[in-house]
C-alpha cells in the first residue's frame, strides 16, 4: 500500500516536471524562432479569425436536402419569385449567404462589389460557370444528337474549342455592321406588328409575347441568315411551338434547379417537361436548319455568314453544329424579349427621358431615313438609356462561377471549387455603389465621373465566358428603341409584374402606344 502511494506520487511529480519542461521549451522555441526568423506565429485568437464556408449565415439546412426546402409549397419563398427571395435573404443575413443544394453542396451568394470584382478578375484560361445540370444530364443521355453538353454548359478544353470555333463570326464587328440594314427592317416590321395589335384604346395586351417574337425572329435571322415570318400578323404554328418550348425549357430548368432535384433519382414531371421541350426545340431547329441548308445551296448573300461559318467549321462534328444553333436560338429569344420589355417599360414610365430620346434621334436621323452606324455612334443619350435599363432591370441578374483559387472575404475563406452566385443586379441597387440607385437616371452615364462599372453593370456577364450575342443585342436594342420612340408615345399604366423563370421575366405587360403627332 505504502509502495503504491510512493509510485503514485513519483508519477504525479514526473507529469508536473514534463509539463513544465514542455512549457519552457515552447517558450524558448517561440522566442528563439520568433527572434531569428522574423516569422509571426499567429496567436490562437488570430488563428480563429478565418471562418469557413460552414460559418456563412443562411437558411437552416436539412440533411441531404440542404436549403432547397425554402422554395417548397407553404414554405418561405415562391419558386417563381427567386429574385425576391434573394432580396429578403440579403436583408436577413447580410452581404454573403450560404444556401445548400442537394447532398448539402454549398452555394454562396454575394452582392459585395469588391468580392464580385475579385472573382471576375481571377478567372483564368477556362473560367468555370456551373453547368445547367438538367441540360447536361439530358444531352449526355443522347449521344445520337450531342457529342458534348454544348457551349453554354461545357467546361475546360472542350468549351475553349467550341468557343474558338463557333463564336468569332457572331462576335465580329464586321458581321454586326453587315446586319444593320436587316435590323432596320426587323424594327420596322416590329413597329408594324405592334401598331396593328393595339385595341381601341391603343393598348397592346401581353406585350411581352410580341417582344419574344421579335427576339425569335431577329436571332433566327442573324444565326440562320433568313427571315422566318415570326413578325407576320398571323403567327405560324412553328413560331408558337418554338416560343412555347423555350418558355417551358426555362421553367423546367428553374424547377429542376431550385426545387427538389428528385429528377436525379426518378424522371419527375419537371424533368419530363424539360425533355419534351428540349426534344421539341431540337426537332424544330432541325427543320429550320434543314430548310435553311436547302436555301443556302441556292443563294449566296452576305447576311448568312454566321450560319455559313458554323456549317463550314472544320473539325467539328455535324451534331455540334446543330447543337450550337439550338443553343444560340434558345439563348437569344427570351433574354432579348425580356430585355426589350424592361427597357421600354422604364422609358414609358419616364416621359421626360422619352422626349430627350425623341429629340436626339429626330435630329440625327430625320423621318423616313434608316438608322445608320454613324447615327448610333452619335446617339449618346439613347445608349445611356439602354445602359441604365441594364443597371436597373437586368433579365440575368446574377453571374455564376466556380472559384478557381481561394478567396478571402469578410474573414471567410472560400476554397477553390466553391460555387458562387454574384448578384450584380442587387449590387447595382445598392446606394454604396450608385447614388440614387433605385431611380432611372440615364444622365448618370453621361457624367464623366460615373465609373463605367463593367463588373457591376454586367447584363451579359464578364470575361472569357461573356455572352457572344452582346454586340448583336446592343445593336438591336438601339435601333428598336430609336424607331419605336420615333413612331409612338409609349405609356404604361401601373407597375410591371415580374416572375423568375431562370431569368427575370415580365408578365401580363399592357403597353399603351399612341401614334406620335409630328
Ligand atoms: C438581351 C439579350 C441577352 C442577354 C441579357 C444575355 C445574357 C447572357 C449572360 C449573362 C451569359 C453568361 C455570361 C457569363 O457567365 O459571364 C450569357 C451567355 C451566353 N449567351 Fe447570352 N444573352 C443575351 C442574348 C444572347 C444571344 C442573342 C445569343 C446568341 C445569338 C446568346 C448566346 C449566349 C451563349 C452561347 C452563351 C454562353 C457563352 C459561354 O459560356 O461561352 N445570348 N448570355
Amino acid at each position: 500500500m505504502v509502495q503504491k502511494n510512493f509510485w503514485t506520487k513519483i508519477g504525479g511529480a514526473c507529469c508536473i516536471v514534463v509539463a513544465c519542461i514542455t512549457a519552457l521549451v515552447k517558450l524558448v522555441l517561440k522566442y528563439v524562432v520568433g527572434t531569428y526568423s522574423n516569422v509571426e506565429y499567429p496567436s490562437e485568437a488570430q488563428q480563429k479569425i478565418y471562418k469557413t464556408i460552414a460559418d456563412i449565415p443562411g437558411p437552416r439546412s436539412l440533411p441531404v436536402f440542404g436549403t432547397r426546402w425554402i422554395y417548397w409549397k407553404f414554405c418561405l419563398y415562391k419558386l417563381n419569385a427567386v429574385h425576391l427571395a434573394y432580396e429578403d435573404m440579403f436583408n436577413r443575413y447580410g452581404d454573403i449567404i450560404r444556401e445548400e443544394a442537394l447532398w448539402n453542396i454549398p452555394v454562396i451568394s454575394v452582392k459585395n462589389r469588391d468580392f464580385i470584382e475579385r472573382v471576375l478578375r481571377q478567372s483564368g484560361k477556362y473560367p468555370i460557370r456551373p453547368p445547367n445540370e438538367v441540360t447536361a444530364n439530358y444531352r449526355k443521355s443522347r449521344p445520337d444528337r450531342y457529342t458534348n453538353t454544348g457551349l453554354v454548359n461545357e467546361q475546360g478544353e472542350v468549351w475553349a474549342m467550341l468557343r474558338n470555333k463557333l463564336t468569332p463570326e457572331l462576335t465580329s464587328p464586321r458581321t454586326i455592321r453587315r446586319f444593320l440594314p436587316e435590323v432596320n427592317q426587323l424594327a420596322d416590321d416590329f413597329n408594324n406588328l405592334i401598331s396593328l395589335a393595339r385595341d381601341g384604346n391603343n393598348v397592346v395586351k401581353e406585350f411581352e409575347a410580341y417582344c419574344n417574337r421579335m427576339g425569335l425572329e431577329s436571332t433566327c435571322t442573324l444565326i440562320l441568315g433568313r427571315r422566318f415570318g415570326f413578325l407576320d400578323g398571323e403567327i405560324s404554328e412553328t413560331a408558337t411551338r418554338l416560343a412555347d418550348s423555350v418558355t417551358s425549357q426555362f421553367r423546367a430548368s428553374q424547377e429542376a434547379f431550385y426545387g427538389l432535384p428528385l429528377w436525379k433519382l426518378i424522371p419527375t414531371k419537371a424533368y419530363k417537361d424539360f425533355v419534351a421541350s428540349e426534344d421539341a426545340l431540337y426537332n424544330i431547329v432541325s427543320e429550320i436548319v434543314d430548310s435553311a441548308l436547302i436555301d443556302e445551296q441556292q443563294s449566296c448573300t452576305d447576311v448568312r455568314s454566321v450560319f455559313v461559318s458554323i456549317l463550314q467549321t472544320s473539325e467539328l462534328d455535324n451534331r455540334d453544329k446543330k447543337a450550337a444553333i439550338i443553343d444560340y436560338i434558345a439563348a437569344g429569344i427570351k433574354t432579348l424579349g425580356n430585355t426589350l420589355v424592361f427597357l421600354l417599360y422604364l422609358v414609358a414610365k419616364h416621359p421626360e427621358v422619352q422626349e430627350k430620346i425623341y429629340n436626339e434621334i429626330s435630329r440625327l436621323a430625320p423621318a423616313g431615313t434608316s438608322v445608320t452606324a454613324e447615327h448610333l455612334h452619335k446617339a449618346t443619350y439613347l445608349r445611356a438609356c439602354i445602359t441604365e435599363a441594364h443597371r436597373l432591370k437586368p433579365t440575368a441578374p446574377c453571374i455564376a462561377r466556380v472559384l478557381e483559387s481561394e478567396i478571402e472575404y469578410d474573414n471567410y475563406r472560400l476554397p477553390p471549387g466553391s460555387v458562387v452566385l454574384l448578384h450584380t443586379g442587387l449590387a447595382c441597387l445598392d446606394e454604396n455603389n450608385f447614388k440614387d440607385a433605385t431611380s432611372y437616371r440615364p444622365e448618370r452615364w453621361l457624367d464623366e465621373l460615373t465609373k463605367k462599372s463593367p463588373f457591376l453593370v454586367a447584363p451579359f456577364g464578364c470575361g472569357k465566358r461573356m455572352c457572344p450575342g452582346k454586340r448583336f443585342v446592343d445593336l438591336e436594342l438601339q435601333i428598336v428603341l430609336a424607331k419605336m420612340v420615333k413612331q409612338f408615345e409609349i405609356d404604361f399604366e401601373g407597375q410591371l409584374k415580374t416572375e423568375f423563370e431562370f431569368l427575370l421575366t415580365p408578365v401580363d405587360s399592357n403597353f399603351i402606344l399612341r401614334d406620335r403627332i409630328c
